[in-house]
């Protein structure tokens, strides 16, 4: 199937420009509605459903003429910048599904070893290149050796509609097309330590997709761990977006709000979808950045 992402959607929605955020958006839809096929036991995305791309999102929001647009775009630093509530309850259902599938062995969903004999609390999987502690490779090198996957062309289509939905306040939309997907599973204890997506040669902005589970994430600066830094709460369908002054900026996840995800998502824990772009063209690099 074709990606389909914005035909569709009323234009005062995708492009609409608010400085201080209102009042979270609701789902038209409901939130209490159960998802086809119910919920998921934990790790909740490893088994479970399957879906097609995420498609338009045309349900998400009330009509603009109630004068209750969309709490976003919120800027936290300079080229950084926060969509709460982006993804609505199909996208959302359907990105779940994908991340299901990708979760499958091959691959599957290892546990990611660090040079120093440490292991990641967050479990990772990596359609387009495989990242490893710090590099990018064609096959899961630390793992069972499998290609990676495909990364598939909804997912550049889904990284520049965000990257556009930042606003004239938010970084541009690049040129070249999104090539790499770090799919992470938070469980309750899991976090992420502060640091720089660094691996890359491509200086497009990032973007982070959330499903399930609350977390804390906590935006640093390009200097180094510590202060300055805001903590933002990022819940079930935002979408953070971080690109030219703050593409290189530490950030990291210190917490997870274990029992926050919406009922109707049927995952138990939090998925973490960034999409990045490598620069890379058929070239594997060693890298520079560093993830406690
Ligand atoms: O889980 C998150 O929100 C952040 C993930 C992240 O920073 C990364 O994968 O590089
Ligand atoms: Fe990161």
């Amino acid at each position: 199937m074709a990606p389909t992402v914005s035909p569709g959607v009323p234009t005062t929605l995708r492009t609409g420009w608010v400085s201080v955020a209102r009042g979270r958006v609701v789902p038209a839809d409901g939130a209490r509605e159960e998802p086809p096929g119910g919920g998921v036991p934990s790790p909740g995305c490893v088994s479970g459903g399957d879906a097609g791309p995420v498609g338009p999102h045309d349900t998400l929001f009330d009509p603009p003429d109630a004068g209750d647009g969309p709490d976003w775009p919120v800027t936290v630093a300079p080229g950084a910048v926060h969509l709460p509530g982006w993804l609505d309850t199909d996208r959302q259902r359907r990105l779940l599904a994908a991340c299901r599938r990708w979760a499958r062995p091959p691959a599957g969903l290892p546990t990611v070893r660090t040079p120093r004999g440490g292991t990641m609390s967050a479990r990772q999987v990596c359609p387009g290149w495989h990242w490893s502690p710090y590099r990018y490779s064609r096959h899961v090198v630390d793992g069972d050796g499998a290609p990676v996957k495909s990364f598939p062309p909804w997912l550049d289509a889904l990284a520049r509609e965000a990257v556009a939905d930042c606003g004239p306040e938010g970084p541009a939309v690049p040129a070249d097309a999104y090539d790499i997907a770090l799919v992470n599973f938070y469980d309750a204890d899991a976090r992420m330590g502060m640091h720089r997506d660094a691996e890359e040669r491509s200086d497009a902005p990032v973007v982070s997709l959330s499903l399930g589970d609350t977390c804390v994430f906590r935006f640093g600066n390009p200097e180094n761990r510590g202060r300055p830094h805001t903590d933002v709460e990022l819940r079930s369908g935002d979408a953070f977006v971080f690109g030219g002054p703050s593409r290189a900026a530490y950030h990291g996840v210190p917490r997870v709000r274990p029992g926050t995800a919406p009922a109707w998502l049927g995952l138990t824990g939090r998925l973490n979808i960034t999409l990045r772009m490598s620069g890379l063209e058929g070239r594997a690099r060693p890298g520079g950045g560093r993830r406690g």
